[in-house]
């Protein structure tokens, strides 16, 4: 039997109410992601991308259309139930890195696994591992504003994985970062997938850095082209 892809988008259709009309932010868009496999999700700006991976990571409901991932039918589940797929399946990268600025990179990598409840001893060691895996071990008791906007990113990341997720959804996750540190970004962000055996969908304007995902999701004005 045939694996099932990670992630199955069919017929996706966003459409926002806004005082000048509609606004059809997704038309109809179908994809699948192997599991194991990573995707970029390239397209202009306003083509769409952010509204497409907040419908898959059920942070924002579509129209109409599904989207399963992992077997589950994000777009069938209640707000609680997409709460706990989020917390348990999920992890999120954002271009603006979203970390808590008074708390050290080991605090903010710890914090998911705070929330879950993991004793202090197992989370220094998970957070300790984390921080290696991204090259900041010995930046671990340092704040946000005391790093560089690629550490910044690779905190995220770390903090990401805390939680051992089955998808990584990374939205411009190079977005505020120069072309080095982007490209250095990237490449963490494909060999830790790999190393985790996770999947993973990252949206980039960057032609550079589409050309290290195995496959390509393409959006022109909410339409997959
Ligand atoms: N809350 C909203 N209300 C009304 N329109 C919206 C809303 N969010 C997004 N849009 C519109 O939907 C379209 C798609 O936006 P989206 O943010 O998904 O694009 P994007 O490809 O991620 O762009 P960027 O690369 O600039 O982040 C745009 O026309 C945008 O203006």
């Amino acid at each position: 039997m045939t694996e099932s892809p990670m992630v199955v988008v069919r017929d996706l259709t966003r459409t926002y109410d806004s005082p000048g009309g509609d606004v059809h932010a997704l038309r109809a868009v179908s994809f699948s992601v192997p599991r194991g496999t990573i995707a970029a999700l390239v397209g202009r700006s306003g083509s769409g991308k952010t509204t497409l991976l907040n419908c898959v990571g059920g942070l924002d409901e579509p129209t109409s259309g599904t989207v399963v991932v992992d077997d589950i039918e994000v777009t069938a589940l209640d707000e609680r139930a997409r709460t706990a797929l989020r917390r348990d399946q999920l992890a999120f990268v954002f271009q603006t890195f979203g970390l808590l600025p008074m708390l050290s990179a080991a605090e903010n990598v710890g914090l998911p696994l705070r929330l879950r409840g993991v004793a202090p001893k197992a989370r220094t060691e998970r957070v300790g591992h984390l921080l290696d895996l991204v090259g900041l071990g010995a930046q671990a008791a340092q704040r946000p504003g005391e790093l560089s906007g690629g550490q910044q990113q690779r905190v995220a990341i770390a903090r990401a994985l805390a939680n051992s997720p089955r998808l990584l959804i990374a939205d411009e996750p190079t977005g505020q970062l120069d072309a080095e540190s982007g490209a250095g970004i990237m490449a963490l962000l494909r060999s830790v997938v790999r190393a985790e055996g996770m999947t993973a969908i990252i949206s980039t304007h960057d032609p550079s850095l589409q050309a290290m995902a195995d496959h390509t999701v393409r959006l022109a004005d909410g339409a997959l082209v």
